[in-house]
């Protein structure tokens, strides 16, 4: 089961918003699905769910084109919530899963399970309006999932969740895919992708600045971190050769360096200046390589 995306593009009249992007999601994968504002997700996400027809390129699950005629396949979490207020968790539920073809009992059992999951069996009879936002998101999950898709789109899944409550979350989206699903992940939040997402891709105007496994984009991108504490005032450093960005902190600072050669030179002109109590080299984060990518080609 996996979702191939070739050559995929569509224009808005003479605005190209996804630009000939190819991709493949497999079962059990959780693929990182990034970008910045107006890159081209939701839009991607529209052709994929069949709510936009592309303008060229093909979109298959399978090997063959999406049949949309079978509901139950793709469930999709909005980042804008989609409820309605004014129904019960219970009414709201039966009525869109009746809509993915469930019967009455097999959706009561479902939501049953996924309250008592999320620690709110309560929530059963109360109207979506009276629900906080984060207790929301998790009907609007519960609603996304209900069905048992095989193709699983979330957008911004823990947006308005308290920390408990996104660590509850992850371990639903983990389960469901070791179970099979296959899952489109997208998120501004980099942290939860790199903890949740083993390939992605970096939409930038609608085609990948950045496509793969995400230990080989670290590898690949050379420029590491290096975290320094200390009684030290480490300012020389911004200009320090081969110093690619300073960023000064409560108790030191955070440098981007080209490579370990630089570590070596710092860790020799700062020796003997003062008490150094952290001198860490680390990885890139993904958040320094969206910013490294995205912000590049802004300027
Ligand atoms: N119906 C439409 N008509 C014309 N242009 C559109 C339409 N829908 C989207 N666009 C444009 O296509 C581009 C991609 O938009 P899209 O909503 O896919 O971005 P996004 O990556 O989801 O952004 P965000 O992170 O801000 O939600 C934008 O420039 C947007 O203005």
């Amino acid at each position: 089961m996996t979702l191939v995306l070739k050559e995929v593009t569509k224009r808005f009249q003479e605005h190209t918003a996804v630009d000939r992007l190819s991709l493949e999601i497999p079962e059990k994968e959780m693929f990182g699905f990034l970008g910045g504002n107006g890159a081209g997700k939701t839009t991607t996400f529209r052709m994929i769910l069949g709510l936009l027809d592309s303008t060229e390129g093909e979109i298959s699950w399978n090997g063959e084109s999406i049949d949309y005629d079978k509901s139950h396949l793709i469930g999709y979490l909005p980042e804008e919530r989609g409820l309605y207020p004014k129904l019960t968790v219970k009414e709201q539920l039966v009525y869109l899963g009746k809509l993915r073809g469930m019967k009455k009992h097999a959706i009561l059992t479902e939501l049953e399970y996924w309250l008592e999951r999320f620690k709110v069996p309560e929530y059963m009879t109360k109207k979506v309006e009276e629900l906080s936002k984060g207790n929301q998101q998790k009907i609007q999950f519960i609603s996304a999932v209900i069905h048992k898709p095989e193709l699983l789109i979330l957008d911004e899944p823990f947006s308005g969740l308290d920390p408990v409550n996104v660590e509850m979350m992850k371990e639903a989206v983990i389960d469901l895919k070791d179970q099979g699903t296959s899952i489109v992940f997208s998120s501004h939040q980099m942290h939860h992708v790199e903890q949740l997402c083993e390939n992605l891709c970096i939409l930038q105007k609608g085609s990948p600045v950045v496509h793969g496994a995400l230990k080989d984009i670290k590898r690949s991108f050379g420029k590491k971190n290096l975290i320094i504490h200390g009684d030290i005032d480490f300012s020389f450093l911004k200009d320090f050769q081969g110093v690619t960005s300073y960023q000064k902190g409560a108790q030191g600072c955070k440098l981007q360096i080209d490579n370990e050669q630089v570590f070596q030179d710092i860790l020799s002109a700062i020796q003997g200046k003062g008490f150094i109590r952290k001198f860490d080299l680390e990885e890139p984060s993904l958040n320094d390589i969206f910013i490294a990518k995205v912000g590049a080609s802004y300027e």
